[in-house]
């Protein structure tokens, strides 16, 4: 298990919400945290009231915009230099918007320019083949970015969260961790109460909890973010759904590409006159079926075989 005592770390975002949620477990552990945010004043107040609870030497607040890569730059230097270390252990890509207020190109901008920003300078910094010590860096996407489902706020969210997700799983191979010693991670909670769900009418609310069985508390995404860190491989997605324990998603976007095109070779074989191929509309329900007779065979080789056997 990462054992966090003594480690430094920078949260991005973590004024409020889930970061400074993240932010307590981490202090809890014995590490020391940089928080960072937009919200100088509620900022403000988290570090006050953290510096009181693990004292002065452990926290520190930096206002950063993470659209701005010079900024994150600025913060991790300040960071260092407020903890007197030179390099920092984890950092948690936390910042994150709805976009309906933003905008596409500013959500965007945060949600995933902002987790390329951090990722950038983390890499460069940790890596341990430029003279770096190695160190984790945790992703927070979203169940939005692990499959496509209709909210209240537009695609911009979806998409950008799927985007952190499938970036994530590029650069967090064994290679990555082999060669430079850092772990990529990243973390998909369910819709959880925090103050982003402020811009959300009570009509979408309840839509949503309908949808997802109930809201999550920070503190149950923060149980699953700790159990990530901790002991979470390389490239490895986490999900957190309401009342179920932490469960890691493979991906398993290869294995349906490579099942619908075998089936696709499969229809090149049947006549034209019994479906065209390249009407999506007829050609879906035509795999379907081949799936499924793909199915039946399967199982019927599987008894057969079981009857040779036994
Ligand atoms: N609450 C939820 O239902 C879920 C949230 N998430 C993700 O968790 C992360 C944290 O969100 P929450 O704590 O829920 O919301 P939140 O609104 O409490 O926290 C997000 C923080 O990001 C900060 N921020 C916004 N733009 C920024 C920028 N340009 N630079 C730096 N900081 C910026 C905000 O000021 C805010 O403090 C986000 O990435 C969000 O998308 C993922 C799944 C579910
Ligand atoms: C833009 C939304 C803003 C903030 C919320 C969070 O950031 C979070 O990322 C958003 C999640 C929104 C989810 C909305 C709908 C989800 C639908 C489903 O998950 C449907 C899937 C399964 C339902 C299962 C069931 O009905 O039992």
């Amino acid at each position: 298990m990462f054992n966090l005592s003594g480690k430094t770390v920078l949260i991005t975002g973590s004024a409020g919400g889930l970061g400074k949620e993240f932010a307590q477990r981490i202090l809890q552990q014995g590490a020391k945290v940089c928080l960072t945010d937009i919200k100088t004043e509620l900022g403000q107040a988290t570090e006050k009231e953290f510096v009181k609870a693990f004292g002065a030497d452990r926290v520190h607040f930096e206002v950063c915009n993470v659209t701005n890569a010079d900024d994150v730059l600025k913060v991790w230097q300040n960071a260092c230099q407020k903890f007197e270390v030179d390099h920092l252990d984890v950092l948690v890509n936390n910042a994150g918007v709805m976009g309906e207020k933003e905008g596409w190109k500013l959500c965007l901008d945060i949600n995933l320019r902002g987790v390329l920003n951090g990722c950038t300078l983390a890499m460069e910094k940790m890596s341990r083949a430029n003279g770096g010590r190695g160190g984790v860096i945790v992703n927070v996407a979203s169940i939005l970015g692990l499959f496509n489902a209709q909210q209240p706020k537009g695609w911009a969210y979806n998409t950008s969260k799927s985007a952190v997700v499938t970036y994530s799983r590029c650069v967090g191979t064994a290679e990555t961790e082999a060669q430079d010693g850092i772990r990529i991670l990243t973390l998909c909670p369910s819709v959880t109460q925090t103050p982003i769900l402020d811009g959300c009418t009570q009509a979408e609310l309840a839509e949503m909890k309908k949808n997802v069985g109930g809201f999550l508390q920070a503190d149950q995404v923060g149980k699953a973010f700790m159990t990530l860190l901790q002991t979470g491989q390389t490239g490895s997605v986490m999900s957190v759904w309401k009342d179920c324990p932490p469960y890691y998603i493979p991906d398993t976007g290869m294995g349906l590409f490579i099942l619908y095109t075998t089936c696709a070779m499969v229809m090149r074989f049947v006549p034209k006159s019994v479906f065209d191929p390249t009407n999506g509309l007829k050609f879906f329900p035509h795999m379907t079926f081949i799936l499924v007779a793909m199915l039946v065979v399967w199982i019927l080789v599987a008894k057969f075989s079981m009857w040779l056997l036994f």
